[in-house]
């Protein structure tokens, strides 16, 4: 099971430390294709300062998504690039899962909630504390077939 994760990077980092916890529950459903998302080290900046190193970035990305079998979104955080992606997985017809706290008093775009179909697009609201329940719950009864690269009973 190949599972892609956005999270804010240039959008500002201050729930790096939730997406260090929801890629650590990722990874017993499956490999994170993104786990620099989650890294402590990576800044605002992110990976690199070059137009040259965000084509690269933005080419790998693309790459990743057409493989990955499942993308999980933390939309909280507002950003432009996990926004981008979402709107290329939607066409790309992907399983995804957006995670959002109200609790934080934001309000989720219209373009995020209004795409959710309840079924291959879902938006979940949560709070952190019931982080890993809300995952498990998605991974063990909505996707237990639906991995293209192994069987249901092995999702590596
Ligand atoms: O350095 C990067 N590496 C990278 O993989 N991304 C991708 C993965 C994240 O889900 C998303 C974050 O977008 P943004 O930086 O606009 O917040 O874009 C984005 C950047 C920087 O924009």
């Amino acid at each position: 099971m190949k599972i892609y994760f956005c999270g804010s990077i240039r959008g500002g980092r201050e729930d790096v430390d939730l997406y260090l916890k929801i890629v650590k529950n990722l990874k017993s459903h499956g490999t994170v294709m993104t786990e620099h998302v989650s890294n402590k080290q990576l800044t605002h900046t992110g990976e690199a300062g070059s137009a040259a190193g965000d084509r690269l970035i933005h080419d790998r990305d693309v790459d990743w998504l057409r493989q990955c079998d499942v993308v999980v979104a933390e939309v909280t955080q507002p950003s432009l690039g996990v926004g981008y992606e979402l709107g290329r997985v939607v066409d790309m017809k992907k399983r995804t899962l957006c995670l959002f706290r109200p609790s934080t008093g934001r309000v989720l775009s219209a373009m995020i909630r209004g795409a959710a179909d309840g079924e291959r697009f879902v938006v979940r609201d949560y709070s952190e504390a019931e982080v890993e329940n809300v995952l498990d719950q998605f991974f063990n009864k909505n996707l237990k077939n639906s991995c293209s690269h192994c069987s249901p009973q092995k999702h590596q």
